[in-house]
């Protein structure tokens, strides 16, 4: 085995902390071409679809592969924007919000998507270039799930593998527990409420996972249920005026339920005509709040006979979440 030297290490230099952000991912343009190699990187790692690996190869290759780019990519070209992918820009506002926040301390942030571009390895090459020999993972998953949060741990322990130094390591596994992070959730949906009023019912709406991984034990789902609880409670919610759901399901198999789109279609036959959805596992906007939830199930809620449905914004670049990001980042670097 060769090790590989890092670039710029001066390890008597390596003193000061870095953090280092990460989210899922993204193509690097709206277009079949460049969905492709997004979708199969993404697609093939096993943390994502735990299936025999030649079998899935076969479907992924032959299957998937063929069909998927070119529909993904009409989805993205609805939400892409003069900075690119929104997942994108706002992952950038994020870094450089925080960096901002944390300069005062001689911290060093960086960006890097899991899947596609800037990736880990070089966010990490930069940081390191810069003096960094402490650094903190801290991917924007509020709830931990092995399919993103495991992933991405993955992908730090793959990068240092091949090194002869690494720096020493912090990496969060979730901040749903976070109590700033519950208060700024229920303060940006009250600052919602305040412009646009309240609904009749608030739907809290995650990404699905197979049902199967949390039988399996994943915590996810659990996770999921405690932050709809605790954000129900600081807005004062009585049980029947807000419910958790799933989006994004993805092939055959069974996934976390009850599903955001068909609860959407069923909502109004049971006398909810009035929805706010928010989805709190996205700490940025993306193609699966942007697209799926502010443009397709609002379809879905209108076209059953809803008449008033509004998606709640993620929390973005928001000065109060990434004050929210800055303590919990202070937390965990205590002792460093
Ligand atoms: C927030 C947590 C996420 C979990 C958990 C998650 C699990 C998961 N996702 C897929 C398949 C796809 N997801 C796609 C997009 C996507 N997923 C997340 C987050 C989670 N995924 C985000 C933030 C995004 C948006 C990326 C963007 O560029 O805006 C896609 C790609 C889009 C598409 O083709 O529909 C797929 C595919 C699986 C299979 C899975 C769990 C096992
Ligand atoms: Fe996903
Ligand atoms: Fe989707």
């Amino acid at each position: 085995m060769k090790y590989i030297n890092n670039p710029g290490l001066n390890s008597e230099a390596q003193q000061k902390i870095g953090v280092l952000i990460t989210n899922l991912g993204t193509p690097d343009a709206p277009s079949k071409k460049a969905l492709k190699p997004y979708l199969k990187e993404f697609l093939s790692d096993p943390r994502v679809v735990e299936v025999p690996r030649v079998i899935w190869s076969l479907i992924l290759n032959l299957v998937i592969l063929q069909i998927r780019p070119a529909r993904s990519a009409e989805a993205y070209q609805g939400v892409w924007t003069e900075r690119g992918s929104p997942l994108l820009f706002h992952t950038e506002d994020q870094a450089i919000a925080l960096q901002h926040q944390l300069s005062a301390q001689n911290i060093e942030v960086a960006y890097a998507m899991r899947y596609g571009n800037p990736n880990i390895e070089s966010a990490i090459d930069e940081l390191i270039a810069k003096g960094v020999g402490k650094l903190l993972v801290f991917p924007l998953y509020p709830q931990y799930c092995a399919a993103t949060s495991a992933s991405t741990f993955d992908a730090i322990a793959s990068c240092f593998q091949r090194r002869r130094w690494f720096p020493e390591l912090r990496f969060i596994n979730q901040y749903y527990q976070f109590d700033d992070y519950i208060s700024t959730l229920a303060n940006h949906i009250k600052s919602f409420w305040d412009v646009s009023g309240k609904p009749q019912k608030l739907i809290f709406s995650y990404h699905g996972v197979p049902q199967k991984y949390v039988d399996k034990g994943d915590p996810y789902q659990q996770q999921c249920f405690a932050t709809s609880e605790r954000v129900a409670k600081l807005l004062g919610l009585k049980p029947e005026q807000y419910m958790s759901c799933f989006q994004s399901r993805f092939g055959r198999e069974p996934w976390l339920q009850p599903y955001t789109d068909e609860t959407l279609k069923s909502l109004p036959k049971q006398g909810v005509t009035s929805v706010q959805v928010v989805c709190p596992g996205f700490s940025a906007d993306c193609l699966e709040t942007i697209e799926e939830i502010g443009m397709e199930n609002r379809d879905y809620f209108l076209e059953a006979g809803g008449n008033n449905y509004q998606y709640i914004p993620a929390l973005n670049a928001q000065p109060e979440h990434i004050k929210t990001l800055k303590k919990i980042v202070e937390l965990n670097i205590q002792g460093w």
